[in-house]
């Protein structure tokens, strides 16, 4: 028989005076993975995680931690027993305990009986020199460790975390992460972290819920989320997109890359084919003659440089076909930084171009 998920949400919905904040929201973790809440400000995210731990009430819907009920519109476990750990962006420690007994904190039992468990995770955390420290004398990543200590002293069936790295140092914050998300999986807690930077959830999760105005609209690995998005919105979510629009006419939009299939949209409906910036193919120009169409790539067509900036790791080119006057990005890995009016040939890559019905 099969194990229930460590976290289920069944239907959750909750409204604040007359206005729907969370709705319709189900999903489920399994023990050992991370998945991320993701999605822009306001859209509902922290207020999902408050009912989960148990701090607000939804309107309908159930949650169940290892296959049992906690809380539904009828029934409600208290907080404090549901198994459910949670960890906020400002840490929360607690200023006139020392690191040991912060981490302590949560555990059934005087210090001494805890004290195994306490030097275990800190030894994990890398704490273990300042047992003694106040949290006023740690960085704010040796104060994010402690927090994670806490959290996962009481070894929670699942762990809540919002936003847990958005108050740290931006060079710190890729080590820490990595550091943390090691740390979870081998204690084998379900995690359900809250985020609006795709980055992070990118990097973080087995599973990414992408919510938008209180709905979830895609849920899936971060690779089909990146590879597979719903609609425009959700592949704009992840990076800068490249956006030409066209009209079906006979299950084909023509564009001056060539025609799309666009099959099952009836005709006269305005499509939008959405690109990455990555992935353009761009070829010089060898007196106006263009490279010759393929299946990968379609056909070419001629743009003229606009501006091009080099941004570290890559150049960004803007362009402007010919045909149209589209206006489409480019980037490409290093230095590339063709001077404004130059005309190159650019391709689609049809394995990386969305195609979605506008709305
Ligand atoms: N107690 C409350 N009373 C009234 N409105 C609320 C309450 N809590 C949240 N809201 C509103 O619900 C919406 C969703 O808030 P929520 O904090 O869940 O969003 P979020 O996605 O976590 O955003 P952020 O990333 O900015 O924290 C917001 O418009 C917020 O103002």
């Amino acid at each position: 028989m099969t194990s229930p998920p460590r976290l289920e949400v069944q239907n959750l919905t909750r409204s604040f005076d007359g206005r729907s904040v969370v709705e319709d929201v189900s999903f489920s973790v399994s023990a050992g993975q991370v998945a991320c809440l993701l999605g822009p400000s306001g859209c509902g995210k922290s207020t999902t995680l408050r009912i989960i731990a148990g701090v607000d009430i939804q309107d309908s819907g159930s949650i169940f931690v290892d296959g049992r009920l906690v809380c539904d519109t009828v029934f409600r476990v208290p907080p404090e027993r549901r198994a459910i750990g949670l960890m906020f962006q400002d840490f929360a420690l607690f200023p006139h305990l020392p690191v040991s007994e912060n981490v302590a904190f949560g555990l059934k039992g005087n210090f001494q009986s805890n004290r195994g468990r306490v030097c275990e995770l800190l030894e994990r955390v890398h704490m273990t020199e300042h047992l003694d420290s106040y949290p006023h004398e740690l960085s704010g990543g040796e104060q994010q460790r402690v927090a994670l200590a806490r959290a996962l002293a009481p070894q929670p069936r699942v762990l809540l975390m919002d936003e847990p790295f958005s108050g740290l140092d931006e060079r710190l914050r890729d080590g820490i992460r990595d550091e943390t998300l090691s740390l979870l999986k081998e204690e084998g807690t379900a995690v359900l972290l809250v985020t609006h930077e795709p980055d992070e959830a990118m990097r973080m999760a087995d599973q990414i819920l992408l919510m938008r105005e209180g709905r979830i609209m895609q849920q899936g690995a971060p690779y089909n989320l990146y590879n597979a998005p719903v609609d425009r919105q959700a592949a704009a979510f992840f990076s800068d997109i490249n956006v030409l629009t066209g009209r079906v006419k006979g299950a084909l939009t023509a564009t001056p890359f060539g025609d799309f299939l666009t099959p099952g949209v009836p005709d006269g409906t305005e499509v939008e084919i959405v690109i990455r910036p990555q992935h353009l193919k761009i070829d010089f120009d060898r007196g106006g003659q263009g490279p010759a169409p393929t299946p990968e790539n379609g056909s070419a067509a001629l743009a003229r440089v606009s501006r091009a900036r080099y941004l570290g790791r890559e150049s960004l080119i803007e362009f402007t076909t010919d045909e149209g006057g589209i206006a489409l990005n480019a980037t490409v890995p290093g230095v590339f930084l063709p001077p404004a009016g130059t005309p190159m040939w650019l391709m689609l890559r049809r394995d990386r171009v969305f195609v979605f019905p506008r709305r």
